[in-house]
């Protein structure tokens, strides 16, 4: 299950994502307005914004949920924005969801294997037809499904039905499942929301290990600013569809701008929290 971890070469390496001019627009509202910024490999990064600055957009624009009117995103130098949303994790980019995405009447290690076949899609055409191959491919995805759970210290739950558990341990189940295709980029989306305060602890050890000891690299929309500026190598500041910021979180969390939007919005985190 171990990635290589390439963050020696962070700085020579071509960033793994440029978003270049990204612009949305919801009839007329323009929640996207040629935003752009890179992600080098190894790294975690954060999207920070208030309400409304268009942080899920942009990760729908990353997973092809959403059209860019204009503007483009190239991952690992190939440009996405025409790709299918089938094909997303085949690539390498996986993300799990605020609200989770989970098959909730499905045992927690069914749920993983499931997410390690969306990346070999051939696998599972090649398990339905019985052609050679499957059973490695099988034991392979098994094996990797085991090596997460063990990871992601969900031993004791696997059997279980995901639905009967817990929201944080579903979320760590949400995790497992995103990093079963082997993603070289993992898109977390509000990671920190719904958990009780020992879940956040350990929230931000397990980002770092999937940075350190998976080799993947993070981008995070999160509200939690402790968290955010805790584990963060750089942070991007949206508001209103425009990229303000972007730094270190002690640059960020000092710009003016940033401070103006988040004083603007009355956000109760504030950005210092
Ligand atoms: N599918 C949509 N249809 C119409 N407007 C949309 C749609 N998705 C987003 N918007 C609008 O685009 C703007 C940016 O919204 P977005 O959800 O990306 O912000 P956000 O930063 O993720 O906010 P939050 O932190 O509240 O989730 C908002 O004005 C929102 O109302």
């Amino acid at each position: 299950m171990t990635h290589d971890n390439d963050r020696g070469d962070s700085n020579t390496a071509p960033p793994l994502l440029q978003v270049q001019g990204v612009t949305v627009r919801f009839g007329g509202i323009v929640a996207l307005d040629g935003v752009s910024f890179d992600i080098r490999r190894g790294e975690i990064c954060a999207l920070i914004g208030p309400n409304g600055a268009g942080k899920s957009t942009l990760f729908n624009c990353l997973s092809r949920l959403y059209e860019c009117n204009s503007g483009s995103i190239v991952f690992d130098g190939q440009p996405i924005n025409r790709l299918p949303r089938h094909r997303m994790a085949a690539i390498g980019i996986g993300r799990t969801f605020q609200n989770l995405a989970l098959f909730g009447s499905m045992t927690v290690r069914d749920n993983v294997r499931v997410g390690c076949h969306s990346k070999h899609h051939a696998g599972m055409v090649r398990n339905a037809f019985r052609l050679p191959g499957a059973a490695r491919i099988e034991a392979e995805a098994q094996a990797r499904a085991e090596a997460l759970i063990h990871f992601l210290q969900l031993d004791a739950e696997a059997d279980r039905i995901v639905s009967d558990l817990p929201f944080g341990t579903q979320k760590r189940v949400e995790l497992a499942r995103a990093l079963a295709s082997e993603p070289q980029l993992l898109l977390l989306d509000e990671p920190a929301c719904g958990l009780n305060h020992e879940e956040l602890q350990g929230l931000g050890d397990l980002i770092r290990d999937i940075r350190d000891r998976l080799g993947v690299t993070v981008l995070l929309v999160e509200h939690h600013m402790g968290l955010v500026m805790g584990i963060s190598d750089r942070v991007v500041a949206l508001n209103f569809g425009k990229k303000i910021a972007q730094g270190t979180p002690a640059e960020v969390r000092s710009h003016p701008e940033v401070i103006r939007a988040y004083l603007g919005a009355e956000e109760e985190e504030g950005v210092g929290a």
